[in-house]
């Protein structure tokens, strides 16, 4: 589904990304990791065509991604961060927020407040917390109507970078939760976790792939 060839990116005489190739697969659930700095953001951000590469190319189901392609990869391909931004607007507008993009709005994709109303219950919240401000909701809640925003537009892939790093125990075991019942939903979708938390890559992921110093080394 998604192939990267000979990735690099270079910010001054610093090499963050040295030739990483990498293929996903439909239904992957790769865990990447490695240690602080060893450049798994760079690379999770890279494969979200959200940095600059100096070299390589990401094919999508075939095609080589550039110019005018690129845009509706990224609905397809989609990197959640570990604090995601929320408007200061309610739950709703922030759920609605990728319908106004006009990349979204080619699609033929609507807003379904039923759907999203029916994930915030596998995510264990009421309807009426549509209406909430979503700078009010706790870190746990936040993490989990960013990862919504991102599943109603219906991505193949999603690049998780550690999502739940500054969550508690009950917040991680609920948006593990939440993560599984979306791929769970159709075998095709696919994800990349980076975790520091070993436990959690066992569970969420079933192969590993590990960097130092901006390569894979296995
Ligand atoms: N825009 C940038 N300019 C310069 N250096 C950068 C930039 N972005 C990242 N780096 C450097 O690239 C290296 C890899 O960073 P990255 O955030 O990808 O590591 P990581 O493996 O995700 O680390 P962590 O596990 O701590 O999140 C680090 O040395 C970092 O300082």
């Amino acid at each position: 589904m998604l192939n990267l060839l000979n990735l690099s990116r270079r910010v001054g005489d610093k090499t963050l990304l040295d030739h990483v190739s990498l293929s996903i697969d439909a239904g992957d659930a790769i865990g990447l990791v490695g240690p602080s700095g060893s450049g798994k953001s760079t690379l999770m951000r890279a494969i979200a065509m959200l940095d600059p590469l100096n070299e390589g190319v990401i094919e999508f189901a075939g095609q080589p991604i550039t110019g005018n392609t690129v845009p509706g990869y990224r609905l397809k391909v989609v990197y959640l961060g570990q604090r995601p931004t929320m408007l200061d607007a309610n739950v709703e507008d922030n759920l609605r927020l990728p319908f106004s993009f006009a990349q979204v709005a080619k699609t033929g994709l609507s807003f379904d407040r039923d759907e999203a109303v029916s994930w915030l219950a596998k995510y264990g919240l009421p309807a009426d917390v549509m209406r909430q401000n979503a700078m009010t909701l706790s870190g746990g809640q936040r993490q989990a109507i960013a990862m919504l925003r991102a599943i109603l537009v219906d991505p193949s892939v999603i690049l998780l970078d550690e999502p739940t790093a500054s969550l508690d125990e009950d917040s991680i075991a609920k948006f593990e939760k939440l993560a599984k019942a979306w791929k769970d939903d159709k075998p095709a979708r696919a994800w990349v976790w980076t975790s520091h938390d070993r436990d959690q890559v066992t569970r969420m992921t079933d192969r590993t792939i590990s960097m130092n110093s901006g390569r894979i080394v296995s």
